[in-house]
């Protein structure tokens, strides 16, 4: 499953030396015009990642055998910014055209959209191809739903290699952006006493999410209180019962995370330290390199 002989650090270093800087421009002016920007081109990458790699198989309006695209999925709800790789793709084509890939770019976007929010400066290796092909499918299997139990969560990441601290560090990315209604209902109309829900806290979620059935998605929450921010609040929140999708209290309770939880509260250097190695394996998981793929001239289209 985990692939990343082919890839290096240096990919680009003949073929394409300003990428990165051209990248993490774009990125900084997206989020001047858009503040939420960083948090979509997180979870636009982790999106990507799930479903067949990271090949911007998402950015396809259909696949080369007409599949189609990969955000009629219900998993992709609230996914947007795609457009924007687009963007970049095109400015990356005056500078050093058919050489960068759309799934390095959304990689690239997701570690710049970390960093200019204040988290760690991560160092990925590139060289991923552009898959010809999408999946709906796949995407509806593989993009795992808010009410994932923790044992599948922690056989998830495992199976890219990850182990328990990293597994809980991935999730750390909730540091950014915010959940909509249809996400949380289920959680805020329920009694159960196993929904370690703050009381306070689920009052506030009830005014902004009035109705079991939302009657429009546009009300969205901060998953943390600091949702442009990439920091530790995530899980200082979570612990506190404040936790806003159901993964979030899941996996800061269980036995064999709470712990993780507590560290990554105390010490955010830490977090940043285990994010990065765990964001590195993420980015690196069954990618298409050497012959297979190719690179998209134009990222919502096959060649
Ligand atoms: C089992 C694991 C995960 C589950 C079940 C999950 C689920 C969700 C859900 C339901 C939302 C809210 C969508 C909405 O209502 O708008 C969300 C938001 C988000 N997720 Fe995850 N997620 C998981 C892991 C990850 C990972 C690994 C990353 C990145 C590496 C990530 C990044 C994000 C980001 C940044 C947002 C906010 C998006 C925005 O504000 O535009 N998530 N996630
Ligand atoms: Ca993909
Ligand atoms: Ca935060």
């Amino acid at each position: 499953m985990v692939s990343e002989e082919n890839l290096a650090y240096d990919y680009y270093k003949r073929t394409c030396p300003n990428l990165e800087a051209i990248v993490k421009k774009e990125i900084i002016d997206f989020s001047l015009t858009d503040p939420t920007s960083a948090a979509a081109f997180l979870r636009l990458f982790f999106h990507d990642c799930q479903v067949q790699g990271c090949d911007a198989s998402i950015l396809l309006d259909h696949g080369h055998r007409g599949e189609g695209s990969e955000m009629a999925s219900s998993r992709n709800f609230a996914i947007k910014k795609r457009e924007l790789i687009g963007h970049i793709k095109f400015i990356l084509e005056l500078e050093c055209p058919r050489q960068v890939s759309c799934a390095d770019i959304i990689a690239l976007a997701a570690k710049e959209a970390v960093t200019i929010s204040g988290g760690p400066d991560i160092r990925i290796p590139l060289g991923r191809k552009d898959s010809t092909t999408c999946s709906n499918r796949q995407a509806d299997a593989q993009i795992p739903s808010p009410k994932i139990s923790a044992s599948e969560f922690l056989h998830m990441f495992a199976s890219k290699g990850m182990n328990i601290e990293e597994s809980v560090a991935i999730l750390g990315a909730h540091t950014l952006g915010v959940g909509h209604c249809i996400n949380i209902v289920d959680r805020i109309y329920d009694s159960k006493p196993s929904n370690k829900m703050d009381f306070s806290f689920k009052a506030l979620l009830r005014l902004q999410c009035p109705t079991l059935i939302p009657f429009t998605n546009v009300t969205s929450i901060p998953i943390d209180a600091t949702p442009l921010v990439f920091d530790n609040q995530y899980y200082k929140d979570a612990v506190m019962g404040r936790g806003l999708l159901s993964i979030d209290s899941r996996i800061a309770f269980h036995p064999q995370t709470a712990p993780t939880f507590r560290r990554f509260e105390n010490d955010q250097s830490y977090f940043f330290q285990v994010f990065s190695s765990a964001f590195a394996k993420l980015s690196s998981t069954n990618v298409l390199s050497g012959t297979k793929g190719e690179i998209r001239r134009y990222c919502n289209r096959v060649n």
